[in-house]
């Protein structure tokens, strides 16, 4: 199977315009989207091939924080992650339609988005991530965080939902008012402003796949490239 066949991406962006225009839509209206089983399917069925069949030791626990402040919390987070390259195909296609997206929502949007990182996310049974911001006003330059999941029937009892808590402007004193809850199935896309929206996984109760992203903005200065992870 070639990528041609496998995902139906050439780099015509007209064939995921509508998904595209509700993404955006939610964007501007609501500051995130929730799309479930919107990923082509092919694609999908590609990404969720592909991350079963990685071998164990490409994952890595994940950490926290960036670059010397990267440091490992099993209080925080317990999943394991592997970086997404553009080296197979499914990794290839994945990047390509990220950056289809990435295209559409800086004409639509004006978001000047640069760059796109990502990668995959593997939660065995009892794994969790408790609530977090993606990005910090001032300290990072992640803009929009993009998440997809690759689990056929998930169901209720399997947990691992992600739940999005309103921007701390919007919460009142009732605790939890307002959250949103996004059970991980295959092919949902949800993304959200990485700056706005704190979040977390409830424990998963089997193994759960998932893929994490970010757009960035350049920050690069002079000779200070600013590396992507
Ligand atoms: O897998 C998810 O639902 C979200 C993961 C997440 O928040 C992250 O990796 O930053
Ligand atoms: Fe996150």
């Amino acid at each position: 199977m070639n990528i041609a066949q496998a995902t139906p991406l050439g780099d015509d962006p007209t064939l995921f315009e509508s998904l595209f225009e509700l993404i955006a839509n939610d964007i501007v209206e609501k500051g995130y989207s929730i799309c479930p089983y919107a990923l082509p399917e092919n694609l999908t069925s590609l990404l969720l091939q592909h991350i079963t069949h990685l071998p164990e030791g490409n994952f890595k626990r994940a950490g926290i924080g960036r670059a010397k402040d990267h440091v490992i919390n099993d209080f925080i987070r317990t999943d394991e992650i592997c970086w997404i390259t553009g080296n197979s195909e499914a990794g290839g296609a994945w990047i390509n339609w990220a950056g289809l997206l990435q295209n559409y929502l800086n004409k639509r949007l004006f978001l000047g988005l640069f760059s796109f990182e990502s990668h995959f996310s593997h939660y065995a049974k009892g794994d969790f991530y408790k609530k977090h911001k993606d990005a910090f006003k001032g300290e990072d330059n992640r803009v929009l965080s993009v998440v997809v999941y690759l689990n056929p029937n998930w169901s209720a009892e399997d947990g691992g939902e992600l739940i999005i808590y309103p921007p701390q402007a919007a919460q009142s004193s009732i605790i939890d008012n307002g959250k949103i809850t996004v059970t991980p199935n295959f092919g949902t896309i949800v993304v959200f402003l990485s700056e706005e929206f704190p979040h977390e996984v409830l424990p998963a109760l089997r193994d759960r796949y998932a893929i994490a992203g970010w757009f960035r903005l350049n920050t690069s200065i002079a000779n200070n490239i600013d590396p992507p992870r």
